[in-house]
């Protein structure tokens, strides 16, 4: 599929909406500059973003570059050995950072919940699909006035991804195909009805016709049920397709955040994105089109002391190979790392 094909069913489908209304829209969560380091290698580097309500947010990027580190650390769940080593979080006002494990237990599954990437081996094999949601329900006795009405809720939940709950609450997950596995954890993760949900690479392992089932269904859940959505991705066409804003990250660091509209169609935008989009694999057009990103992501434990893109940049000056350029905001918070998308703007006070 071409950037063009792309924007064209952009147009049609995305769960974006209208843009200008969502910048609008007040803050869901703000992380402000966050890192998460794993011993002496920061996987995360500074990150600032703005998630708003009703936003369906991309965290993209290859792989290795933090986007799950970044992801986890929403929830409070950074994977040991890692700690987060600057910054802080906040849901909704409520700082998640630092907060005890008992109040950050009450946010997690029930405000901000994930679909994990192993979805696929999420469930106990052992027990019915229905045993492991009255599991949830049980440890989760305020989330309901009663337990049927949990299971009734469930129940809505596996009709609006599009399965029968008969077939489903009496199943076993051996018995389920991979796209039916992950809808049926899309629906777990919105049991508890959470304001936000993160999905880890929600089409990655699915073939292409469960990947566009999976697109409508998420794009079904954000407007019916106002979730906002955050998912991580390695794919463009995906964050295209389902996104209405996105954050790139290169090597632990945030390049590029802004709407769909910015960050494929604005003049300024980072050269990595740039290349990304460049790399696009296309169906229809000539693949000799496809230019793929010359060099290589560098090691966390070996990074250059300016721009991390610098080495691969065809745009790279001076400035670029000794100061690690910062995340410029526009007025409409379009914001770019990069010393030469940036000068002109800067110098005319346009920045913020
Ligand atoms: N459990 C861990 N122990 C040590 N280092 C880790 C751990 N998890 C992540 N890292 C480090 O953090 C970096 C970023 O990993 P992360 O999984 O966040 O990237 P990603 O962009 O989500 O990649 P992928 O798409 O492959 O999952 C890794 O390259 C690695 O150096």
């Amino acid at each position: 599929m071409s950037t063009h094909q792309m924007m064209a069913l952009h147009a049609d489908t995305a769960g974006g909406g209208d843009s200008d209304a969502r910048q609008q829209a007040p803050a869901i969560l703000e992380v402000d500059n966050l890192s998460v380091n794993f011993g002496p290698l920061r996987a995360v580097d500074g990150v600032s973003l703005t998630v708003r309500e009703g936003d369906i947010y991309a965290l993209a990027g290859e792989s290795g570059c933090g986007k799950s580190t970044l992801a986890y650390s929403l929830l409070g769940m950074v994977p040991p050995p890692g700690v987060v080593s600057t910054g802080q979080i906040t849901f909704r006002g409520h700082t998640l950072t630092g907060m005890d494990r008992r109040k950050l237990d009450q946010i997690r599954g029930a405000e901000i919940s994930m679909v994990f990437q192993a979805a696929m081996n999420a469930f106990n094999p052992v027990i019915t699909i229905g045993t492991q949601v009255e599991h949830v329900l049980q440890a989760h006795p305020d989330s309901f006035p009663t337990a049927r009405e949990g299971r009734e809720y469930f129940e809505y939940l596996l009709r609006l991804v599009r399965l029968d709950p008969e077939v489903v609450w009496k199943g076993y997950e051996s018995r389920l195909s991979g796209g039916m596995k992950q809808r049926v954890a899309i629906a777990l993760g919105l049991l508890l009805r959470p304001s936000v949900l993160v999905l880890d690479e929600p089409t990655t392992a699915l073939d292409i016709l469960n990947q566009r089932l999976v697109i409508d269904i998420l794009n079904d859940l954000h407007e019916t049920l106002g979730v906002t959505i955050i998912f991580i991705t390695h794919d463009l066409a995906l964050v295209a397709e389902l996104a209405n804003r996105v954050a790139v990250m290169y090597a632990g660091r945030l390049v590029e955040t802004g709407t769909i509209d910015e960050i494929f169609y604005d003049e300024r935008r980072h050269p990595y994105v740039s290349a990304l989009i460049r790399a696009v694999p296309s169906v229809t057009a000539d693949t000799e089109l496809i230019k793929p990103i010359p060099g290589r992501v560098p090691s966390l434990a070996e990074l250059p002391p300016g721009c991390r893109f610098a080495p691969r940049c065809a745009q790279a000056i001076d400035i670029c190979q000794s100061v690690d350029p910062p995340l410029l905001l526009d007025a409409a918070e379009h914001g770019v790392a990069c010393h030469v998308v940036n000068a002109g703007l800067s110098e005319k006070g346009l920045l913020k």
